[in-house]
């Protein structure tokens, strides 16, 4: 091993949080955040170390430097408050501090009236040096001068009293510590930071397919049809409304009602099945409208608050352009000529052929495919819900999201990988910014608790946004089948209160609709995705009233609004779930209780960790439920609940227990 070229830089750091995969990956937070740097951060001897994290955007020299504090075993932290979305690096320096040290000392020779005449001289040494150092970065001026006097007062071999003033004076302490000696100092690596905007965060969708939405019975709905039902989203509380492929559908395999491989003419076939000679992912499919229309349909939803994602699936019916066009090179021919089908086994996918990634012209199609979410951006499209990227190849999203979040950090992705938990994490470190989860499945009180804890927490929470589905046009749970309307209330409540992300497939979960294709399927009965389906949304019974309300309480609750303080409590019965959330400064905490059991009444003891959750044991605490509007007043860590899920799934309960913790902080970029 060669000499280093400078080995005096005596500082340790290591295990900086946050950081994914030893910086290979950026760390996620969103607009408004603050940002909590810790290192381990240490040196040989004992002499006295001081640390900083230093931040900039990555579009911009300017650094800002966040002094650390000590916390227990060596272990440091700083925060800092990040408002603009886009890219950040950071990175921990640290650096013996001599003058600490010195400083540190003296005060205990002091109290052990131990001092020397020396102390004072090393002391004078240090402070000239800390005021030639304030030369250097500011030219001189007050700083420089007060410390180079005081230097010469503890040079003047003055009696000791006045030596200990004057060497114990704070004012000397803060202006010397101003001027650290960095030469020596360790800097770790950069890290890089992705901040985007709060949606990434919290965010509640509502699913529809546009061709159902026609008040003709019968006719196929068009934008503007769908934009009729925009403010009723809106006003249901939501965010996001995610529509499923909005393009040309081929024609040849197109597929019939529920799924019928062999569709006849007239069948509408499904919406993933995407291109015809009409045009491919860059066309509408011409029985919605025009491109007008849809921008029209966008700037609508804007007006309201609402984001439109857009369903971005990379495959292609055999009549695509794609393939009909010039580019049959971008997919995988088989020995006769032909081209397999895409498959998610089991799932057969009869009506669309895969790109083939390992295309000579891949350089081409990955342009192309860029290309194709540059053309929505510009009609004002800011969320994609990506189908299936797992089957497609990783360096190609790292690239195009890359990309695409360079000239547009305030663009999401939504990935819809129901796969391998390793797949889906790395999906989320190249850059997709919420997943799809398996939160439909679980179903118990320990695999709810064992899962969220899993992607709720650190680091997992640095790369992976979840995003939670009771339904989706392919997912009707066996749980929604069998459990009625209390099965539908009770796995909205878990949605919507585990998940600060989560939507609905709107318009079938409203109307609780639970027929299944056939027994042990999880594919609907007369799915929309083969057909138009018609409703009336407000038909007796459904569950619009309920999921307004719950998504009234996640707009007006911060506590609901993020995932990592979600916590699990204890409670007696088994069938019963307890968990509270809370706001980051915790003046909001919100205590949810729902009974898992859609068929029978369930009672027991909840047991709250009250010192944990900021809460008076010796005092008695509102617990004031959001959905029914009464009041609770609870005492101590055990209190009783039932549900019956006739009349209610659960309790949102909104604890007053008057805490707030101040989380302003210096810090801001
Ligand atoms: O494979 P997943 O279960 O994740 O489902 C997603 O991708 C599917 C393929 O795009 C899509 O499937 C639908 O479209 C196919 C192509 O037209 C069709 O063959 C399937 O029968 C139909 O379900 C699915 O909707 C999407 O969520």
């Amino acid at each position: 091993m060669t000499i280093p070229t400078e080995g005096r830089r005596r500082v340790i750091i290591e295990s900086i949080a946050p950081q994914v995969d030893c910086g290979r990956f950026p760390a996620k937070r969103t607009a408004g955040d603050l940002v909590r740097v810790e290192a381990d951060v240490f040196t040989d001897g004992h002499d006295a170390i001081a640390a900083s994290v230093l931040v900039h955007r990555e579009d911009s020299d300017k650094w800002i430097e966040v002094p650390m504090e000590p916390l227990v075993n060596d272990r440091w932290f700083a925060a800092f408050g990040v408002t603009e979305i886009g890219r950040y690096g950071y990175k921990v320096q640290a650096w013996v501090d001599h003058f600490e040290t010195w400083h540190r000392d003296l005060l205990k020779r002091i109290k052990a009236d131990t001092d020397a005449p020396v102390d004072y001289l090393i002391g004078a040494d240090l402070i000239a040096a800390a005021a030639q150092r304030a030369v250097t970065i500011n030219g001189g001026g007050g700083d420089a001068a007060w410390l180079h006097a005081r230097a010469a007062v503890l040079r003047s071999g003055d009696e000791p009293k006045s030596l200990r003033n004057h060497a114990t004076d704070p004012m000397l302490h803060e202006l010397a510590l101003r001027y650290p000696d960095k030469r020596y100092a360790t800097d770790s690596n950069e890290l890089i930071l992705q901040v985007d905007p709060v949606r990434a965060r919290f965010s509640s969708w509502y699913e529809f397919f546009p061709r159902s939405t026609a008040q003709k019975p019968g006719a196929h709905g068009t934008f503007a049809d769908a934009e009729k039902l925009l403010p009723r989203i809106a006003q249901m509380g939501f965010n996001v409304v995610y529509l499923p492929p909005i393009h040309p559908i081929g024609r040849q395999f197109r597929k019939g009602p529920n799924n019928n491989p062999n569709g006849q003419p007239g069948d509408e076939g499904s919406p993933w099945a995407i291109g015809a000679a009409e045009g491919g992912h860059k066309s509408i499919l011409p029985k919605l409208g025009t491109i007008q229309d849809f921008r029209r349909f966008v700037e609508t939803a804007k007006k309201l608050s609402l984001d439109i994602a857009l369903d971005i699936a990379f495959q292609a019916a055999p009549d695509h352009p794609y393939v009909t066009g010039g580019h049959k090179n971008w997919f995988k021919e088989r020995p006769d000529g032909t081209i397999q089908y895409a498959e998610n086994p089991p799932k057969k996918y009869q009506d669309i052929y895969p790109f083939d990634f390992e295309s000579e012209d891949w350089q081409g199609m990955w342009t192309e495919l860029k290309s194709v979410f540059d053309y929505w951006i510009e009609q004002g499209v800011t969320i994609f819900r990506v189908d299936n990227p797992h089957t497609k190849a990783f360096p190609f999203w790292e690239w195009c999201i890359g990309e695409i979040k360079r000239e547009h950090p305030e663009v999401l992705f939504l990935s819809e990988a129901f796969t391998r938990p390793k797949i889906m994490y790395r999906l989320a470190k190249i850059g997709f910014s919420q997943s799809y989860t398996y939160f439909p499945w679980r179903n118990g009180k320990e695999e709810i608790a064992a899962y969220l804890n899993e992607i709720t927490k650190p680091p997992v929470t640095d790369f992976f946004r979840p995003n939670q589905w009771p339904n989706t046009p392919d997912i009707l749970t066996e749980f929604l089948q069998m459990g009625g309307r209390p099965a539908f209330v009770i796995r909205l409540l878990l949605a919507a209160t585990l998940g600060a992300n989560y939507g609905i497939y709107g318009p079938a979960f409203e109307l609780q609709e639970n027929k299944p294709f056939k027994h042990g399927s999880e594919e609907y009965l007369d799915s929309e995705k083969y057909q138009i389906r018609q409703r009336d949304l407000d038909a007796p019974g459904t569950l619009r009233p309920l999921i307004t309300q719950v998504n009234q309480i996640r707009n007006t609750h911060p506590a609901l609004q993020n995932d990592i303080s979600l916590r699990f409590h204890y409670c007696d019965n088994q069938q019963i779930i307890c968990y509270s959330k809370e706001s980051e400064d915790r003046s909001d905490l919100i205590l949810t209780v729902v009974n898992l059991d859609p068929h029978f009444t369930q009672a027991g003891f909840v047991n709250l960790p009250l010192e944990e959750l900021g809460i008076p044991a010796d005092r008695a605490y509102e617990a004031e439920d959001l959905l029914s509007g009464e009041r609770y007043m609870w005492r101590g860590p055990r209190n009783y609940v039932e549900l019956n899920p006739g009349l209610r799934g659960g309790h949102i309960l909104c604890i007053h227990r008057r805490l707030k913790v101040e989380t302003d902080f210096e810090y801001f970029l």
